[in-house]
């Protein structure tokens, strides 16, 4: 079998359902992440470090923010963003969780809960890289209860807010430039978002060490010491957390592409390892019980993708709730769970090497089934929809 033949793993042919022009945009992002990505990803991955040098070929890609529409952004279809982030992760988990980080959530918390005003003075530097952007919803101590229990403050003084706590897990904040933080206002106890500069007085990111996923990813721990922000950086449209929920709709869709671009760069790893590695003389691709792996693989590769494309198709349509991006976030990540470890098995010992690609996804898609909300926490967003009844507490 050709290195070609085994090259896709769109079984359904799911890129037609992209323009012409849309898919060449895609394929040059698979040209990029195959030529500048590929080759140096393992050794970030190993360093934790973040690859800076590729932020250049991402701006001539085009691709921050990239279903917005106008201030700079792309105002494409969610159809092709969501490729894109699939594209990336097939590739690199971490980098599409950059992308991500910087283009969904902190891009898409300026677009959907910024004025005019704001988003102008914002989102044509980011959707050119050149403001690198943060997110900075969760606590040491508040995850999935973000809705209610955010103890990070955020207190009104003149025409300023004081801001005080600290955020967990703050992915680009060690080398951004400016992080949404969510915090609760002392005066009327509602989550508000506000547009911090990560170099104001009192702010401070400590890189999160020890990570044993997404290590490119540079996670921080912010603290907030009485940091002050202008109201005018205060997001005019967020008065309260059904507003950052509206945020995470639409990133939660792109995570769940992510998972399959995960599952994908995997699996595909590990096909070309089957039909090359031989035990008993023989592929090891010819042996009945491997060729189930592969089988069993492609099928959740190719419901994830059936079930991510009609979201995006909702999105485009306008028709899109919380409950569509929660299922599919909860489903795409599990099938990507059991699609990874199936690859790694498939390699035998080799699948834990860095060198034959699957083990980094094998780690980075522990991360990828917790973060913008777990398992659990989507499942009961989606059970809340299906029963009327609120399972939560
Ligand atoms: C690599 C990485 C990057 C991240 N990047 C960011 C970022 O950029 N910005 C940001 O704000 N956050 C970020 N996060 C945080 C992420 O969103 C949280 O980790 C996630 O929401 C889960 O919160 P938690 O880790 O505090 O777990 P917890 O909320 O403590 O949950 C622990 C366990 O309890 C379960 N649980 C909790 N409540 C319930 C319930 N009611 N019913 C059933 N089970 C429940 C959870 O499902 C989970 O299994 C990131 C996390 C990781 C790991």
């Amino acid at each position: 079998m050709s290195t070609n033949e085994i090259d896709t793993s769109d079984f359904y042919a799911f890129e037609q359902l992209l323009s012409d022009g849309e898919r060449e945009r895609l394929h040059a992002v698979r040209d990029f992440m195959t030529a500048e990505v590929a080759p140096i990803v393992n050794s970030h991955w190993e360093a934790a470090t973040f690859p800076h040098e590729i932020v250049p070929g991402m701006r001539r890609l085009a691709i921050a923010g990239l279903p917005y529409k106008g201030f700079g952004c792309g105002g494409t279809t969610f159809l092709l963003d969501g490729m894109i982030a699939m594209e990336l992760a097939r590739t690199d988990p971490s980098i599409a969780t950059f992308n991500g980080v910087h283009g969904g959530l902190a891009m898409g918390s300026i677009y959907l809960c910024g004025s005019d005003e704001q988003r102008e003075r914002f989102l044509p530097a980011m959707a050119r890289y050149d403001k690198i952007g943060a997110f900075g919803l969760t606590e040491p101590d508040v995850g999935s209860g973000a809705s209610r229990g955010l103890t990070t403050t955020a207190e009104r003084d003149g025409d300023t807010w004081i801001l005080n706590g600290q955020k967990k897990w703050i992915g680009n904040a060690t080398f951004g430039d400016l992080t949404i933080i969510w915090a609760k206002d002392v005066a009327d106890d509602q989550v508000k978002g506000f547009v911090v500069a990560n170099s104001s007085p009192g702010f401070t990111a400590e890189k999160q060490q020890h990570k044993i996923a997404l290590r490119i990813v540079q996670n921080a721990l912010i603290t907030l010491d009485n940091v002050r922000v202008d109201e005018a950086d205060r997001l005019q449209g967020a008065n309260s957390f059904a507003d950052t929920a509206e945020v995470l709709r639409v990133t939660r869709a792109g995570v769940a592409w992510m998972a399959l671009g995960c599952a994908r760069g995997a699996y595909e790893n590990a096909l070309r390892y089957a039909v090359t590695r031989e035990q008993f003389g023989r592929p090891i691709g010819s042996f009945q019980l491997v060729q189930d792996l592969l089988v069993r693989m492609q099928g959740n590769i190719t419901a994830s993708w059936g079930m991510v494309a009609r979201l995006s198709q909702l999105q485009d349509q306008g028709f899109a709730e919380d409950r569509h991006s929660s299922l599919a976030k909860a489903f795409c990540t599990v099938r990507m769970r059991e699609t990874v470890g199936w690859a790694r098995e498939l390699m035998g010992g080799n699948g834990i090497l860095l060198e034959h690609n699957v083990g980094r996804f094998v780690a980075d898609a522990e991360a990828i089934y917790s973060y913008e909300g777990t398992r659990e926490m989507n499942t009961l967003i989606v059970g809340r929809s299906l029963t009327g009844r609120n399972a939560f507490v």
